[in-house]
């Protein structure tokens, strides 16, 4: 398909991220990448400890995060403050723990240069911006560059595999706000890929990773390959449709048959992490199936993060240092972990194919997009299009969600038929000033914080 494009003739960019250079007219074609949940600390001297805090705010204030009923939703702003600051002690430690602040915006960076260089290397002279979805630098900033460069195509890349209410989507819909609403960005055309885990260069590449890793191992085939992915609340899932278990799923199937192809016939397992508060979230937990693992005899495992392509607190910390413990306590002997993705070249080279196939498609009004994709096309991967018909796919009653969260679900939901709920509510926002005024952990232990 190839839709309207005026500017397409005159392309040329460098790989600079995000780019300071002066808007030129030569700079005519670009590709976006949206990494969605930075690291909250560089690993530049630029940035202190006190970046984690604003960081968390900036996170729990988003409505994707923390998704309250309408009635209360001018809550949003005091409890993103509260919480932020109950958390910040735990997160601080964790960042501590792994030399004062996160890789993400560097190993980030690099990925786009590396993008930025494939995509040369493959006939297509484009620049490459980073934006963020909570830290610098923000969506914000890069959408901001992106208009003094003079863009006018523009490919969004979200850097999470699996698509998900919690990271994608709230990142596509910050976008999507920043666009509509900025009469200057009218004429810039946008494609958007919601998650691109089936591709083939990135299973590839993460068999590869594997089967290097198992080679460590006494015995390599009686190594459980242990996938372990973020996981999102289990009412983002079941109420409100998110695909992130089913995309997770098969992605692990996916990965799995190619190393079947290869010759490997592992046992493996998929369990979800980093669990945060006090609802429940997708299962089996990581450390449950660790601890059941070892019950049941198995000796060697080799830990696979599978939702994050750059290593960063929930890799170095949360895998390398607690799930490792917790395995060798629970009589596992043999432990290994695959690194995160970051430039693997195979895998980077698949991202610009991906984004070379997509970027003929960037429209000149999205929402018109849909209609015009043959069917050959609709069928390729994922949905692509308007943000907004994308969001709809994924995500079709958000206008009316009940709180992912039940902290907040005993309040004002569809279903709260008496004052109960209004008063535990109620309840919960005393107990919240409680704290904040006195001191006293009060709620600090729902969140383990
Ligand atoms: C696929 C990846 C991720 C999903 C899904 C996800 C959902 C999700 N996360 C929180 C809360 C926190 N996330 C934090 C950091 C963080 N999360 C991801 C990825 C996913 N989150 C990344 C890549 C990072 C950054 C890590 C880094 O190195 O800086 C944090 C802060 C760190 C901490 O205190 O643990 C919080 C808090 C929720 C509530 C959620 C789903 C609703
Ligand atoms: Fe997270």
């Amino acid at each position: 398909m190839h839709l309207r494009a005026s500017h397409l003739d005159a392309v040329h960019a460098d790989s600079a991220i995000p780019s300071t250079s002066a808007p030129s007219e030569a700079h005519r074609r670009c590709c976006c990448l949206s990494a969605t949940r930075p690291g909250c600390l560089q690993t530049r001297a630029t940035t202190t400890a006190g970046d984690v805090e604003p960081f968390l705010y900036n996170l729990f204030v988003d409505e994707s995060i923390i998704r309250l009923p309408p009635q209360v939703r001018f809550l949003q702003k005091p409890l993103a403050s509260v919480i932020s600051t109950l958390r910040a002690p735990k997160s601080s430690e964790g960042y501590e723990k792994i030399g004062g602040g996160s890789p993400l915006r560097r190993i980030t960076e690099e990925q786009g240069q590396a993008l930025a260089a494939s995509l040369l290397r493959k006939g297509q002279d484009a620049k490459v911006y980073v934006g963020m979805r909570y830290w610098k630098p923000f969506t914000e900033d890069a959408i901001e560059q992106v208009k003094r460069d003079g863009i006018t195509r523009l490919v969004v890349l979200p850097l999470y595999p699996q698509f998900s209410i919690s990271t994608s989507a709230s990142s596509l819909r910050l976008f999507e706000n920043a666009v509509n609403n900025d009469p200057e960005l009218q004429g810039l055309n946008h494609i958007v890929i919601a998650s691109w885990y089936w591709r083939e260069g990135y299973l590839q590449a993460m068999a590869d990773l594997i089967i290097e890793e198992l080679k460590a191992f006494p015995d390599p085939t009686d190594v459980e390959v242990f996938f372990s992915a973020h996981g999102v609340p289990v009412a983002y899932v079941e109420q409100d449709g998110d695909p992130y278990k089913e995309e997770m799923e098969q992605c692990v199937d996916l990965i799995m048959q190619r190393l079947e192809q290869r010759g490997l016939h592992n046992r493996h397992t998929l369990a979800y992490q980093s669990r945060v508060g006090p609802v429940n979230w997708l299962q089996p937990y990581t450390d449950d199936a660790i601890r059941d693992l070892g019950k049941r005899g198995t000796r060697a495992l080799l830990a696979v993060p599978v939702s994050f392509i750059s290593e960063h607190i929930e890799t170095l910390e949360e895998i390398d240092c607690e799930y490792r413990d917790l395995a060798e306590e629970s009589g596992i002997e043999h432990w290994g972990r695959v690194p995160a993705l970051g430039t693997n070249p195979k895998f980077i080279d698949d991202l610009a194919d991906m984004v070379l196939e997509q970027l003929p498609s960037a429209a000149p009004r999205l929402d018109t997009l849909q209609g015009m994709l043959s069917a050959e096309e609709n069928n390729l991967g994922p949905p692509i299009g308007s943000v907004h018909e994308l969001l709809d796919t994924y995500d079709r009653d958000r206008r009316v969600l009940p709180a992912p969260v039940r902290l907040w679900q005993w309040g004002w939901t569809r279903s709260a038929e008496t004052w109960n709920g209004r008063i535990a509510m109620l309840a919960v926002l005393a107990l919240v000033l409680l704290e904040v005024t006195t001191g006293r952990a009060v709620l600090t232990r729902w969140f383990e914080l």
